[in-house]
């Protein structure tokens, strides 16, 4: 018997990373192949940003998906997010000319106040909430701040981009096949801050970290090529990653959903207090995803110099919190 369709709620959902992510969640690759999906599509309630939807979705329907089981174009959160059981909030505001971060940071606080209200008035209630617009760790948190009724570890951002650039960097640098590596994380938070960190990583049962054995390499060479990963596609491209950030999403969502096999995969996660990082901050973890749920890997040693990534990557998310709280 086939399965009953899910509904996938995406904002922003005709931008690019929209376009590069949409046509994967209806081909099956996120839930998986016998899991028929209705998309709820949101976009902001104007005229030219409606209309790319509108031709987002007569291309929807021209790959005549057979998993997809239906499409709604949607301008308000509250309709749009009805009944939902996965959202992947990627539309927020960029950052325009003359723009501080305090002000892009309160222009998304509206945004993700909006959306957390609407998740919570009208959703599932076991909704999975992936925020991918940035700054990604502090709208999941305005987010679930707004949406008292739902349970707080349903909401998380995306570091898996981070996580799947660094295993591409680490496999160059010690020439293995990226599929191979495990025990990787990045902790922290979606910006150059983070820190990703292979101390723990294994190829064939080796140790990344002793293939390598070149500290200066890793804080003078692979910390900042991962850190500013996307300020050099920005560079380059003249737009900001899309494709692989769609991907990354999907690799999220899929290992939350369809577990990951005792896998370590990264996440942005509400901690518990794990690693000393206050309650309630949405950091990036190494976590196991199984039935559904992921759970921090806990009781890894932290040494001096992680210490000091993890300290300086909390206490820049910490600022951007502080300086939203008002807010909410
Ligand atoms: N976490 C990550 O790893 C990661 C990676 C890449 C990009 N991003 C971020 O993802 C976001 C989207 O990137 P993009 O390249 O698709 O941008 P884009 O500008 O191409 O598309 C964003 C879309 O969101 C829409 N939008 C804006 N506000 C909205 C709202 N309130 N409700 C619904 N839709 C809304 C816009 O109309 C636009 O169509 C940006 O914030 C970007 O910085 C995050
Ligand atoms: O860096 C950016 O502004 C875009 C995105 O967050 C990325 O990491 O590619």
């Amino acid at each position: 018997m086939s399965k009953k369709p899910v509904r996938v709620a995406v904002t922003g959902a005709a931008g690019q990373i929209g376009y590069a992510l949409l046509f994967r969640i209806a081909s099956g690759e996120m839930l998986g192949k016998d899991q028929p999906v209705i998309l709820q599509l949101l976009e902001i309630p104007d005229e030219k940003a409606q209309n790319a939807l509108k031709g987002v979705i007569m291309e929807l329907e021209d790959c005549a998906f057979p998993l997809l089981a239906g499409i709604e174009a949607h301008s308000d959160p509250m309709t749009a997010f009805k009944d939902t059981d996965y959202a992947l909030l990627v539309g927020a505001r960029p950052r325009g000319p003359g723009m501080e971060r305090a002000d892009l940071l309160a222009a998304n606080a509206q945004i993700f106040t909006a959306q957390g209200k609407a998740l919570n008035a009208v959703a599932s209630r076991n909704v999975k909430v992936l925020v991918v617009g940035n700054p990604a760790n502090t709208n999941a948190y305005i987010a679930m701040k707004s949406a008292p009724d739902l349970p707080a570890k349903n909401f998380t951002a995306m570091l898996r981009l981070d996580h799947n650039r660094a295993a591409s960097q680490l496999a160059a640098k010690a020439n293995f096949a990226v599929g191979d590596i495990k025990h990787l994380t990045v902790w922290g938070n979606h910006s150059p801050t983070m820190y990703a960190d292979y101390r723990f990583a294994t190829v064939d049962g080796k140790s990344v970290k002793d293939m390598i054995n070149d500290q200066v390499w890793n804080k003078d060479v692979f910390l900042p090529t991962v850190g500013k990963r996307g300020a050099a596609i920005i560079a380059a491209r003249g737009l900001s990653s899309a494709a692989s950030a769609a991907n990354a999403a999907i690799d999220h969502m899929r290992d939350w959903a369809l577990g990951s096999n005792g896998e370590w995969v990264t996440m942005g996660v509400p901690s518990n207090g794990e690693y000393g990082i206050p309650a309630g901050i949405v950091f990036g973890f190494p976590v196991t995803t199984a039935n559904g749920e992921y759970k921090i890997v806990e009781g890894l040693e932290i040494d001096a110099f992680s210490q000091e990534c993890i300290d300086k990557t909390l206490a820049e998310l910490q600022g951007e919190q502080d300086g939203v709280k008002h807010l909410l």
